[in-house]
């Protein structure tokens, strides 16, 4: 079942090591076939040097396992309470990069501060509240997507627009429409904050894009008039 999407995921997930995302086992991705409701995500603790296709498990939107000889990702309810509150997304990556997991555990907002950023991520990408002792206590995983989807009611911010968020003394999440896409947006995040980073370095004025160029940018590549690239006339 599910084969093309497996392989999909499989690719996607052997590109975290490659684009420098992802330490030993730390990272994931996962994939959804929305019209089935079930997504396939990487295995637990599988290398990435054996990781095979047919090492994909099959989970459906209540978090079962419906396929597979592995236990999925330990991040299985997390990327579950992803697909069940924001029904646009296609895939997910969770992955320890070290620019990102700075900001993260430090508590800091990956501001809008440049081109870079608004040709991705229209404003700044959110940091998460840090979960409460009973919240890891309990549910720590499903917990882990409930905070995120609170962040992003809270701050009115659109899953579509600012595609990635970071959980606070944990790490980055990224999504996308394809699992692929997504891995393309946690490259994009983990350089945007190593940027970021170092412009914090540099001075402590201000230096967040102006909104007319965080909506140049943005639009010169989303919604109905975007121009950049290849378009047809
Ligand atoms: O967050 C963590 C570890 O802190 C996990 O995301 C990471 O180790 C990946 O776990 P899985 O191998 O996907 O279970």
């Amino acid at each position: 079942m599910l084969e093309e999407l497996k392989q999909q995921v499989y690719a996607a997930n052997m590109r975290l090591p490659k684009l420098g995302l992802v330490t030993f086992t730390w990272g994931n991705v996962s994939g959804i076939d929305r019209a089935r409701g079930l997504f396939v995500i990487k295995p637990s603790g599988v290398g990435y040097d054996v990781l095979t296709p047919e090492d994909m498990v099959v989970v459906d939107l209540k978090g079962d396992v419906v396929e597979g000889r592995l236990n999925p990702s330990s991040d299985t309810l997390t990327h579950m309470v992803l697909y069940n509150s924001f029904p646009h997304i296609g895939g997910i990556v969770h992955a320890h990069s070290p620019w990102a997991v700075s900001f993260a555990q430090a508590g800091v907002d990956i501001e809008a501060m440049g081109t870079t950023h608004a040709d991705t991520f229209y404003g700044d990408v959110p940091v998460t509240d840090a979960l409460t002792q009973e919240e890891i206590e309990s549910a720590y995983e499903e917990n882990t997507g409930k905070v995120i989807v609170k962040t992003f009611a809270e701050r009115g911010l659109e899953p579509d627009a600012v595609p990635a968020v970071l959980v606070k003394q944990h790490g980055p999440f990224a999504w996308g429409p394809t699992a692929g896409k997504a891995v393309e947006t946690a490259k994009i995040l983990e350089v945007v904050a190593e940027m970021n980073y170092h412009a914090l370095q540099l001075t402590r004025a201000d230096i967040r894009v102006p909104q007319y160029l965080l909506d140049k940018h943005y639009y010169r590549k989303h919604g109905a008039n975007a121009y950049y690239g290849q378009k047809s006339k």
